[in-house]
Formats: structure tokens, C-alpha cells, sequence
């Protein structure tokens, strides 16, 4: 690594730490002002006390980070906790086992966790109102179950595990430290942990690359419903009673420590030292208010206060997030693909032998509109076709038919001649054709590196069954794959979404796995770029011809075609009003015939 990439890299985990180190800073903060003005706060008995009334918050921590960070929340941990607190008093006082007590409701989570889960993704609905909803179902259940009374009588064995401590730590707390660091760990080092972060930064772009987002989130409420079990069991244990009461106002602790410590309420961005402070810091505060003899109603006033002020923090956050995206939309640093010098783009004579991408006699209607009539092209291998038409002259409705999005009402697709039948997107993949869609291909919060290895991650050697992500042979990958297309990028970690539009584009592009790339569909990847970025991009995709790839650009912009185009083909109204080699016409006949215009020249049947 070169002493610049090193240094911008570590400024930028200062900048990050630095985030955090603030709130480490108010913690001390906190121990010291309490430890003055009440005395006698910062001892071991209390340090102590302060982890046990913290337990549960740790335990429920990283899965609601994990839920945050990929764009969902869990409102009804509340009513989970109630309910599931309940559920374990009965099965314990029941059985006389703590065993069974645990196993059973833990299972309860489990499924409170997927019926969450499944609802937030079946119906489609904002994941706040599902869980709030359901969240109310649990609480009123926890209360018809037990007529509002706590359940006492538990074998003593039970309080006593609760009560045992190892080298001077209680086992709760124990528990908590244990599940808190399992979470850190799937979330930091792992390639779950990566999904979690591509689907809050682009859940369509990684759907694309062949995340199994919906199954993810499912498996993170479950994840999250197992937790709050866990909690239950542990908070019984301790207190030496189940009630319905237990957990009122819980999920807010938990958002306010998490959102607090840097994660992001509208998904992306977290990570788990920011998670660790921030539950410090309210336990901190909570103790401190029961020092001070605060009555409790002033703790929630400052709980709720400190919620909105964390809320706030997250929405400044994301605002200046997305200033400094707006402003490094210019070129990015002189060594970045963008500020590359524009090449002349070179064209080669088409091999008469090359494979062909055949298109022909293509139809789709949606109910009373036909938005591709009958279209016929073809597209040869190792050349760019560019493909020009107005708005709603029927190119989106035609891409979507070669990449299998969408199925033909009729007509053929045929590949080095063979006819291909394209039922859904991996089918498209499988035949070699990559579609590359101007606003799905990233996860803007993901480097460069994990963008083009997700969905396909290389684990550690000889960890897969850790699911440990092998982060520099991913950034191996990404190098190696973008300079084959004479794309050097300073920083594979940066998030793409900090770069500018060409270099973005050029990553996007360069997802496309060029070995096996029969076909490469370039969605207006030139829109909205600068004159310098559109002449790296269009480079780009004259490299991709080069490689044996059938390039098709669908763009309204002429003098990209003029630049990069072997061969045009114009829609009009769903049909082909012109095929031809650029050759064939200018700048100023493709304005014309783009408005539907013939006037003079030869017109395709
Ligand atoms: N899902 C849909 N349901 C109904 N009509 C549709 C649908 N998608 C496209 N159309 C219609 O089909 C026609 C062609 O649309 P299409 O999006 O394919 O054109 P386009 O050339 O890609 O346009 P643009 O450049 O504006 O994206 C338009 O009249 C459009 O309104």
C-alpha cells in the first residue's frame, strides 16, 4: 500500500474514531461528575451494579443494530420482553427446570421473532407500524396471561445461577458480555455481517448481486426475537419474578444506546464499538439519576430527551453524508479512475465471424399498452451497439426482455446462435448477459472492494464455517479486476458512495464479471457525468468489446454515440425506426430520427 492510500485510510478511521471517542469521553465524563457531586459512585459494587441493570440492554443491542443497519427497527422488544418474561415464569414454575424454563423461551423468541419477521416482509408495510402493532399483541397477552400478577415461586436453583458470580462477575452479565461479543463479531468479520450492510445501503443492488435479502432480514428478527428470550430468562433469573410490567419503555433504551453509539436509523452505517458506548453511556446515566435520587419520572423525561438528541445527531449525520456525496460528485483525486486522462477510444474492424446477439420480432404489451412492438436487432461481439430512442420509446421495456426481467409476449432471443429462453434474471446471467441499471448496481455505503465481491465473498482460508470475510482478497479482486479495465482506484474500502459519478459508474460497470460476459447491457451509464467521466466510461465499455463481450448502451445522448458506437439502433414508438453501422449517419440525422423522424434515410423493416 502506497503512504498516500495509507494515510487518507487512517484519516479516515480517525475521523471515525474520533466520532466514538467523544462518547467515550462523556462516559468519563459522567463517572466523574456523578463520583463529585454524589460520592462514592465509582466503586466496584456499583460498576458492577451498573453492568447487571445493563444486561439486557447489551443482549438486545447488536441484533437491533443489525436490524437499524439494514433499514428495519423492531418496536415491539417491549412487548417481546413482557411476554416471553411471562412464558419463561410458567414454564420455570411449572417444570421446577431452568432448563426447560430457558430452551422454551427461547423457542417463544424464535418465534415471535419470525412471525415479525415475516409480517414486515410479506405485508410490505413500514417495519414501525408491524412491530408496534405486534408489540401491543405481546404486551396485552403478557397481562390476559397472568390478570396483571407476577409469578414467584421458582426452584431455588434458578435465582441461584443468577446469583452466582465468576472471578467477581454475576453470570448475567456474563451472558450479556458473551452474546454482546457473538453479535460484534457476526457483525464485524463476518460475510452475514456484510449483507446486513449492503442491503441497508441498497437493498435492490444487493438483491441484484445475489444477496437473499428478504430471507436476511427474516433471519435477523429471529435473531432479534432469540434475544429478547435470552433477556427474559436472564432479567427472571435475577429479579426472582416474572411480570407483565417487566421491559415498559425497554425498546427505547435500546434504540436511544444504539442509535446513539453512530448507528444509523435509516440503515448502512454502525458498528459495534459505537453500539458498546453508547449502552455505556445511558447505563452511566441511569445509574447516575438513581444516585442522585432523581424521581423516575425525570429519568424518562432525560431518556426521551436523549433519544431525540441521538435522532437528531443520526439526521445531521446523514445530511452532511449527503452534502459531501453532492460535492464529490466532481472529479475525484488525480489518481482515481476519473481524473484518469481521457483515451482516445479505438475502434477495431468488426470480426465477421464474432458471435452475434440476435434479436427478432420482439413484443411486450402491459394490458391495453404495447411498449415494444416488433423489434429486431442484432448486436455482434466485440463491438458497441448503442441503442437511442425518446422517452417511452419502449428501450427500458426491451432491456428488461434480454435480461430476463421481463418474458417476451413473442419473438427470439439468440445467442452465437442459439435460442434462449429467459424466464427470470439468472437465467440471463447464466446465458452471459449482465445488465448494469444506472441507480441499482451499488451499495453507496459499501468500498469499491466489497462492492464487487458481494454476493460471491472469498472467506478467510479454511474459516468458510466461521462465515469469516477475507477482506484483502477482496480488495486483491477489486484491484485486479478494475485495473483489467485500466481503472486504478486509490482506496478499495472508501464508500462508493463518497466517489465521484464516474468513478461510480466505472465500478458498477466493473461488477460485471468480464470473463464469461457474453452480452454487457450499459443502462444510460453516461447520464448525469461530466465530459471527462462519460469519456472514462465510454473507454470502458469500448474495453469491454475488446474482451469479446457484445456491449449494448442505451443512452439519449449523441455525441456519446458518435464517440463509442459501432453500430445504432433507434426505437420509435416500440419499433426499430433505424439499424445501421455509425458510419451510416451523423450527429444530426440520430437527433432527427430520435424525434421519429426519417427524412432521407434507409429505414429498418
Ligand atoms: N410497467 C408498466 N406498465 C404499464 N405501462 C408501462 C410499464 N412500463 C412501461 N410502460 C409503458 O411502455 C412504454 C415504453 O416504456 P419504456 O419505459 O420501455 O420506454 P423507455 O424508452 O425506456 O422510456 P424512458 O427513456 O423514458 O425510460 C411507455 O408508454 C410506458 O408508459
Amino acid at each position: 500500500m502506497t503512504a498516500p492510500t495509507l494515510l487518507r485510510r487512517n484519516r479516515r478511521q480517525i475521523e471515525r474514531s474520533s466520532s466514538r471517542s467523544g462518547l467515550w469521553v462523556l462516559a468519563i465524563a459522567l463517572l466523574l461528575f456523578f463520583q463529585f457531586h454524589v460520592g462514592g459512585f465509582i466503586t466496584q459494587g456499583n460498576i458492577v451494579q451498573i453492568l447487571v441493570n445493563l444486561a439486557p440492554t447489551l443482549i438486545a443491542a447488536i441484533p437491533a443494530a443489525r436490524l437499524l443497519i439494514t433499514g428495519n427497527v423492531d418496536l415491539s422488544i417491549a412487548g417481546g420482553y413482557a411476554v416471553l418474561g411471562v412464558l419463561c415464569g410458567f414454564l420455570v414454575s411449572g417444570t421446577g427446570s431452568p432448563l426447560i424454563g430457558l430452551l422454551g423461551t427461547l423457542a417463544g423468541g424464535a418465534l415471535l421473532g419470525l412471525l415479525n419477521g415475516t409480517l414486515v416482509r410479506v405485508l410490505q408495510i413500514s417495519p414501525i407500524i408491524v412491530t408496534l402493532g405486534l408489540g401491543t399483541v405481546y404486551t396485552a397477552l403478557a397481562y390476559l396471561t397472568t390478570n396483571g400478577n407476577p409469578i414467584y415461586d421458582f426452584p431455588s436453583s434458578f435465582s441461584f445461577i443468577a446469583q452466582t458470580r465468576i472471578a467477581g462477575i454475576p453470570v448475567p452479565v456474563i451472558v450479556a458480555l458473551l452474546a454482546f461479543a457473538i453479535g460484534a463479531y457476526l457483525l464485524s468479520r463476518t460475510v452475514s455481517g456484510l449483507h446486513s450492510y449492503a442491503i441497508g445501503g441498497n437493498f435492490q443492488a444487493a438483491k441484484l448481486s445475489g444477496v437473499r435479502a428478504d430471507r436476511h432480514v427474516l433471519l435477523l428478527y429471529v435473531y432479534m426475537g432469540i434475544s429478547v428470550g435470552l433477556l427474559a430468562v436472564v432479567t427472571t433469573a435475577s429479579i426472582g419474578s416474572a411480570s407483565p410490567t417487566n421491559g415498559v419503555g425497554f425498546e427505547i433504551d435500546v434504540l436511544t444506546a444504539v442509535i446513539l453509539g453512530g448507528v444509523a436509523f435509516n440503515g448502512g452505517a454502525g458498528r459495534w464499538t459505537g453500539v458498546l458506548i453508547g449502552v455505556v453511556v445511558l447505563g452511566i446515566l441511569q445509574a447516575g439519576f438513581v444516585f442522585e435520587g432523581l424521581n423516575s419520572y425525570y429519568q424518562l423525561l432525560a431518556k426521551g430527551m436523549l433519544l431525540l438528541v441521538a435522532l437528531g445527531a443520526d439526521q445531521l449525520v446523514a445530511a452532511r453524508r449527503r452534502r459531501t456525496k453532492g460535492a464529490r460528485s466532481e472529479p475525484g483525486p488525480a489518481s482515481d479512475a476519473a481524473a484518469q486522462e481521457a483515451v482516445e477510444i479505438v475502434r477495431r474492424a468488426p470480426d465477421p465471424d464474432a458471435g452475434l446477439l440476435e434479436v427478432d420480432g420482439l413484443r411486450k404489451s402491459y394490458g391495453a399498452v404495447t411498449a415494444v412492438a416488433d423489434v429486431s436487432f442484432t448486436a455482434r461481439r466485440g463491438t458497441v451497439t448503442c441503442l437511442l430512442g425518446d422517452n417511452g420509446a419502449g428501450k427500458s421495456t426491451l432491456i428488461k426482455m434480454l435480461s430476463g426481467v421481463h418474458k417476451p409476449d413473442a419473438g427470439t432471443i439468440r445467442l452465437d446462435g442459439q435460442e434462449l429462453h429467459l424466464e427470470q434474471p439468472a437465467d440471463a446471467h447464466l446465458a452471459g448477459i449482465h445488465t448494469v441499471y444506472q441507480d441499482l448496481a451499488l451499495a453507496t455505503n459499501l468500498g469499491a472492494a466489497l462492492n464487487l465481491v458481494l454476493g460471491a465473498e472469498p472467506y478467510q482460508p479454511g474459516r468458510k464455517w466461521l462465515g469469516l470475510l477475507d477482506r484483502a482478497r477482496s480488495e486483491k479482486i477489486a484491484r485486479e479486476r478494475l485495473s483489467s479495465l485500466g481503472i486504478d482506484l486509490s482506496d478499495y474500502f472508501r464508500p462508493v458512495g463518497e466517489l465521484s459519478g464516474g468513478q461510480r459508474q466505472c465500478v458498477a460497470i466493473a461488477r460485471v464479471n468480464v470473463e464469461g460476459a457474453s452480452v454487457v447491457i450499459l443502462d444510460e451509464p453516461t447520464a448525469a457525468l461530466g465530459v471527462r467521466q462519460t469519456a472514462n466510461v465510454l473507454r470502458l465499455a469500448r474495453t469491454l468489446a475488446d474482451t469479446g463481450a457484445a456491449v449494448i448502451i442505451i443512452t439519449h445522448d449523441v455525441d456519446s454515440v458518435m464517440e463509442v458506437a459501432d453500430h445504432v439502433v433507434v426505437l420509435n414508438l416500440g419499433r426499430v425506426l433505424f439499424e445501421g453501422d455509425i458510419d451510416e449517419v451523423d450527429a444530426g440525422r440520430l437527433i432527427h430520427l430520435m424525434a421519429g423522424y426519417t427524412g432521407g434515410v434507409s429505414v429498418a423493416q
